[in-house]
């Protein structure tokens, strides 16, 4: 399976401090689980975070959710001890915050020595600018939009358009499909308003984003079921692939349904949507 196959809807962030919101993050129903270090640890609890952290990685219970691991900065005091007290966890990736340039994942890929999969967070204009070259580093295999830096770094406004940032938004993902990355939105900070999550969900996933990050369980239903195919395109994706097969059987190349052409590009499209609809599926069970 294509990793970009498998379900990155709904990616939670959790304060690797914090025991209750980890212990209960093994019952909430999410495709990936971000164990923070930075921005969700205040200075003081940072070194013993890690120990909360471990413990929780080490009793497990998470299922077939991704476990990803933010780790501070490697240009803080705290970011190469996270790497040496958590680098043999049982993780699926190290995420690394504030990437500039792929001299960034160098120096983490360095530091860990084990060859793991390593995130990026997109959240710099420099990052942006360099998203290409970070994309094509072989152990990096996810991006997640840092909108509430970048939005900092840029001096945009929060709209709720995203227009300010809409450029880099469509930066990190060309760059994440040129490469076979997996892409996940930024946060929607805020977190009781289900209607503007939903909207912000809706534009991330048109624009192509496998999932959005999320700062609390209420946003967990909706993210899910906006990056979700829908019945509607699990029947059409069915159709679609039938009608190519019948068509190519008399000896046509194109089919169509529903008033549109459909051609072998669309099938693969198709049978890509239905993989994902059966991964989400297995994650169910
Ligand atoms: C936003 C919060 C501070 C709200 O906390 P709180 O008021 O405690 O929420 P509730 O009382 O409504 O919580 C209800 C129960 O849910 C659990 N909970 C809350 N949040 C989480 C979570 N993220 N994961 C798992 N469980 C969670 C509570 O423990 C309650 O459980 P129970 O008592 O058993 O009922 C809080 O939600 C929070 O801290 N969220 C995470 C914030 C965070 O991670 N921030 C950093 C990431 S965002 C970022 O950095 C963006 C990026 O870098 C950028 O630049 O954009
Ligand atoms: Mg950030």
């Amino acid at each position: 399976m294509d990793q970009t196959d498998r379900p990155y809807r709904s990616v939670l962030y959790i304060p690797g401090s914090k025991e209750r919101a980890l212990d209960k993050a093994r019952s909430l129903p999410v495709d990936a689980i971000i164990f923070d270090l930075e921005d969700a640890v205040t200075p003081d609890a940072k070194v013993e975070a890690r120990t909360t952290l471990k413990a929780a990685l080490d009793q497990d219970g998470y299922g077939g959710r991704a476990k990803i691991i933010r780790i501070n900065g490697l240009d803080t005091e705290w970011g190469a001890g996270d790497v040496a007290a958590l680098k043999d966890c049982d993780v699926d990736a190290f995420l690394l915050p504030k990437v500039n340039s792929v001299a960034d994942i160098n120096a983490l890929s360095d530091l860990l020595g084990n060859g793991k999969a390593i995130w990026a967070m997109m959240e710099t204009p420099l990052g942006i600018l360099n998203a290409l070259e970070v994309a094509a580093h072989p152990q990096l295999t996810g991006f997640v939009a840092g909108t509430n830096d970048l939005a900092k770094e840029l001096n945009c406004r929060a709209r709720a358009d995203r227009l300010p940032m809409m450029m880099a938004l469509q930066q990190i993902l060309l760059a994440a499909r040129a490469h076979n990355v997996i892409a996940i939105d930024g946060v929607y900070n805020q977190y009781k308003d289900e209607e503007g999550l939903k909207v912000e969900c809706d534009q991330g996933r048109d624009l192509g984003y496998d999932g959005k990050t999320l700062i609390h369980p209420a946003q967990v239903a909706v993210t899910n079921d906006a990056f979700a195919p829908s019945e509607a395109d699990i029947d059409l994706a069915r159709r679609q692939i039938a009608a190519l097969n019948e068509a190519e059987a008399a000896g046509q190349g194109v089919a169509v349904v529903d008033g549109k052409i459909v051609e072998n590009l669309h099938v693969e499209t198709a049978k890509k949507l239905l993989a994902k609809a059966a991964a989400i599926a297995a994650l169910a069970e």
